[in-house]
């Protein structure tokens, strides 16, 4: 257990920059870019009595929060607090306070660190609980699970946010619930109209085809290819699109997609000299595939995969034909009612899932009726 004062500890709702005591308890996720530990925060004011003295006040301990760390000034540049300021919805996780620090280790290094709410699991481990146990999540779950995912896409997109990472281990969930949070905005970019980005973001497994030819003025529909990444991952137990290498990546897509045309090619990157992998692989149509790759899912999930597992990014579903698509039908239900693993009990998810903003009600335009649940 460390713990440390911070002069300045800003929060988030209030801009409010007051000291604060930190005291970190547990390591809870380790990546690429940074550190995220478990830790609780106590905020300390002072007043002046009336016989002139300062009198500091403790308050109590609030928590727990999960701190990210990432080193402040390095080259590759992290939009994730200037974003993760800039949002507030319910399936995308909330920053409560940041600042900076220096690194215990290297007291010239500076942190800085996002204190955000914490979730106690994340969806690559729920996946990972039922594989051992030879079992898929419940289709109910998938439903719950997928349907909030789609939901922080429609609005993150509205706003051209594109996550730029979206992958089992950054879909924060709380299993007595069901609640799910996006997290991790480490690549997260804000996409202009013609303006390149770069191409080498996203994990392997979760990337979509046109990244993988080199793409560089890509649109927030790289999410969705990693949203049906995800939910393809949840009917198999496993990662739908295991490349070996990042070359290899293109042929595990061909596998089931056939492969890509020479047009999407070229759209994509007329300078694209990799292999093109236009044998077909299998004779079947790319229907059977579907159904034999994802033999655990319902006829309704099939039919969303080979909506959003589509090489060209322009034919991907958006987010809000996701939402108002057949397989949430039963969410819509005003009787749908789900057990979660954790809790002997059923729940009800109306409130949850349907409490759109006037913001988000307006983003969903012609489709909100078909995505709101029936009265
Ligand atoms: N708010 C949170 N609540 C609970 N756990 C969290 C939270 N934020 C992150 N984590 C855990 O920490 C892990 C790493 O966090 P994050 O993805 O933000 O860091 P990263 O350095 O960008 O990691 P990666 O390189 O794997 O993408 C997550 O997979 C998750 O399990």
């Amino acid at each position: 257990m460390v713990q440390f004062l911070v002069k300045a500890v800003t929060n988030n709702h209030t801009d409010e920059t007051r000291p604060m005591e930190v005291r970190e308890t547990a390591k809870i996720g380790e990546g690429a870019f940074g550190t995220v530990l478990r830790a609780y925060l106590k905020g300390t004011s002072s007043s002046e009595s009336s016989t002139g003295n300062i009198l500091e006040q403790e308050s109590d301990w609030i928590g727990p929060f999960a701190i990210k760390k990432v080193p402040a000034q390095t080259e590759y540049k992290s939009r994730e607090l200037e974003i993760l300021r800039k949002t507030s919805h319910p399936n995308v996780v909330t920053l409560e306070f940041f600042f900076t620090y220096p690194n215990p280790e290297d007291r010239n290094k500076l942190y800085q660190h996002l204190v955000m709410e914490s979730l106690p699991c994340n969806l690559q481990s729920e996946i990972k609980r039922y594989r051992v146990s030879n079992l898929i999540l419940p289709e109910s779950h998938i439903q719950v699970y997928a349907f909030q995912i789609a939901r922080a896409m429609n609005y993150l997109h509205s706003f051209g946010i594109c996550h730029r990472d979206i992958k089992p281990s950054n879909v924060l969930i709380e299993p007595d619930t069901l609640l799910l949070k996006i997290c991790d905005f480490g690549s997260a970019k804000r996409l202009e109209p013609n303006q390149p980005s770069v191409s080498y973001i996203c994990s392997r497994y979760y990337r979509a085809p046109e990244l993988i030819i080199g793409c560089s003025l890509y649109t927030t529909q790289i999410d969705i290819w990693g949203l049906g990444c995800v939910l393809g991952e949840m009917f198999m137990g496993r990662p739908v699109f295991q490349g070996q290498e990042p070359m290899l990546q293109l042929r595990e897509i061909s596998k089931l997609l056939g492969p890509p045309d020479k047009e999407f090619i070229y759209e994509s990157n007329p300078s694209y000299n990799g292999p093109m992998y236009n044998h077909k692989l299998y004779s079947s149509s790319v229907p059977t595939r579907f159904k034999k790759v994802f033999a655990e899912a319902s006829p309704e999930a099939v039919d969303l995969l080979t909506k959003v597992l589509v090489y060209r990014p322009q034919d991907r579903f958006v987010p809000s034909q996701i939402m108002a698509h057949i397989f949430f039908d039963p969410l819509r239900d005003p009787n749908f009612r789900v057990t979660p693993r954790t809790v002997n009990a059923k729940i009800e998810f109306r409130d949850s899932l349907f409490n759109f903003s006037d913001y988000e009600l307006r983003t969903l335009g012609d489709l909100a009726a078909r995505v709101l649940p029936r009265e």
